[in-house]
Order: structure tokens, then C-alpha cells, then sequence
């Protein structure tokens, strides 16, 4: 059974599947995009009920890039459309959203949406949603190291003075209180990290489901919860 007290404060999830559900259906990838638009939806409000504090999600890759373009330009509406619908009721739900990753190809007119929607809902801090777009965990470390290198370039830092703490902050997942996920899931039965957080999940309960991600409900979502309030975190120590 789920105890409330022992909820993960920071879940990350690898939104996996929509392709292959759409193709069970004889349907065009779109339509699984857009069916896992629907499942975002609902583990957010899920993520809210339960009183997680950060939900982080793989919306799209550096890698996704060399997807058809069609579908690239797809996925690229099906962003501006799902904010535009949503960020009226993440104001009132308290819901914090945040975009991380590389901006830099992103649509303008999508660019403008997210520095909206993220300045409108700022100040919220009853759920943050961190969404991944154009994001690569080796890019994330790398832009981390070249903001430490230009402080020490400029001498606000000193080598002496580099620690792990100084990289995290530097960090693009750095804009919330929890920042190291404590689970993560990928749906669809793929066993791979493929390049998302990498070093903010040093220590995270990792759990893995064949569903497609249109098909990751409230009962799919409940199991990988249960199994993270069965898991002993240990870091490092030794097992009881
Ligand atoms: C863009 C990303 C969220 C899409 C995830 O689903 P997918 O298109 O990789 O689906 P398949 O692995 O089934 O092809
Ligand atoms: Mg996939």
C-alpha cells in the first residue's frame, strides 16, 4: 500500500512508447505524441495530489533531432499548443514550469512561450515541472564546467575552491529546492538512461515498465511508487 510520508520528493521520468503505441493502432506517431501529451497531463495532477515536489520529464532529446522532420515540427507545435493550454490552470494549481536544454534551436515563437510561461508561474512551488527540450545530460555537465571555468578565468573562483557543490549549482535542474531526483522511470521496456540527467541521478531509484507511455496511468504510476517505498537507500552503505 502507498504511505503518504514516504513519497519521492523529485520523480523523473524517460516518456517512452508513443511511437510504437501509435503504430499498434495503425495511427501516425503524432497521434502517440498527442496521447502522451494526455498522459503528462495526468501524472502531473498525480504528482500534485500526492504532494511530489518536482516532476522532471524527457520531452525531447538533442538526439530527437534527427527524427523525420515532420514529426520534429509536430512535436514543436504540440509543445506551444500543450503550454498555451496549460499554463492558466498550472497558475491556479500552484504548478511551477520550468524548460531546460539547449533553447538555441528551438522555434522562436516556442521560445517565447516557454520565457512566458516560465515568468508566469514562478512563484509557484506546489509541484515544479521541469520539462527537458533539445536536453543532453553530457551538455548539462558541459555548460556546467565552462561556468566554473570562466569564474576561474575571472578570478571569482579558486581551483582549491571547486567542488561538487559549486558544478550542481551551475547545473540547468539547479532552479529547485529538490534537485536530485530520487526515482526515475522509462516506460516502454527500454533499460537505458539515454543521455538524460546524468549527474543528478548518481543516487536515484531507478524503475523500469513495459507500458508504452500513452498507457502509464494512476495504477502504473501507484506500482513504480510502491516499488520506491520497498527500496532501501542505502549510499553506499553497508545492507543491514
Ligand atoms: C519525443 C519523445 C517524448 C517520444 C517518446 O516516444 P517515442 O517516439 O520514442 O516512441 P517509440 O520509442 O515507440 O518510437
Ligand atoms: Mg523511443
Amino acid at each position: 500500500e502507498l504511505e503518504a510520508e514516504a513519497m519521492p520528493k523529485h520523480v523523473a521520468v524517460i516518456m517512452d512508447g508513443n511511437g510504437r503505441w501509435a503504430k499498434l493502432r495503425g495511427l501516425a506517431a503524432s497521434a502517440g505524441h498527442q496521447a502522451g501529451v494526455q498522459s503528462l497531463r495526468r501524472m502531473v495532477r498525480l504528482c500534485c495530489s500526492w504532494g511530489i515536489k518536482v516532476l522532471t520529464v524527457f520531452a525531447f532529446s538533442t538526439d530527437n533531432w534527427v527524427r523525420p522532420k515532420v514529426e520534429v515540427d509536430f512535436l514543436m507545435r504540440l509543445f506551444e499548443s500543450t503550454i498555451n493550454s496549460e499554463v492558466e490552470a498550472f497558475k491556479r494549481e500552484g504548478i511551477r514550469i520550468s524548460v531546460i536544454g539547449d533553447s538555441s534551436k528551438l522555434p522562436e515563437s516556442l521560445k517565447r512561450l516557454i520565457a512566458n510561461a516560465e515568468e508566469n508561474t514562478k512563484h509557484n512551488s506546489r509541484l515544479q515541472l521541469i520539462v527537458a527540450v533539445s536536453y543532453s545530460g553530457k551538455y548539462d555537465i558541459v555548460q556546467a564546467c565552462k561556468s566554473v571555468a570562466k569564474k576561474v578565468q575571472d578570478g571569482l573562483l579558486h581551483l582549491d575552491d571547486i567542488d561538487e557543490n559549486i558544478i550542481e549549482r551551475e547545473l540547468e535542474t539547479n532552479c529547485t529546492e529538490f534537485p536530485y531526483p530520487d526515482l526515475l522511470i522509462r516506460t516502454s521496456g527500454e533499460l537505458r538512461v539515454s543521455n538524460f540527467l546524468l549527474w543528478q541521478l548518481a543516487y536515484a531509484e531507478l524503475y523500469f515498465n513495459r507500458e508504452l507511455w500513452p498507457d502509464f496511468g494512476k495504477d502504473e504510476f501507484v506500482d513504480a511508487l510502491i516499488s520506491f517505498q520497498q527500496r532501501q537507500r542505502r549510499y553506499g552503505g553497508r545492507h543491514s
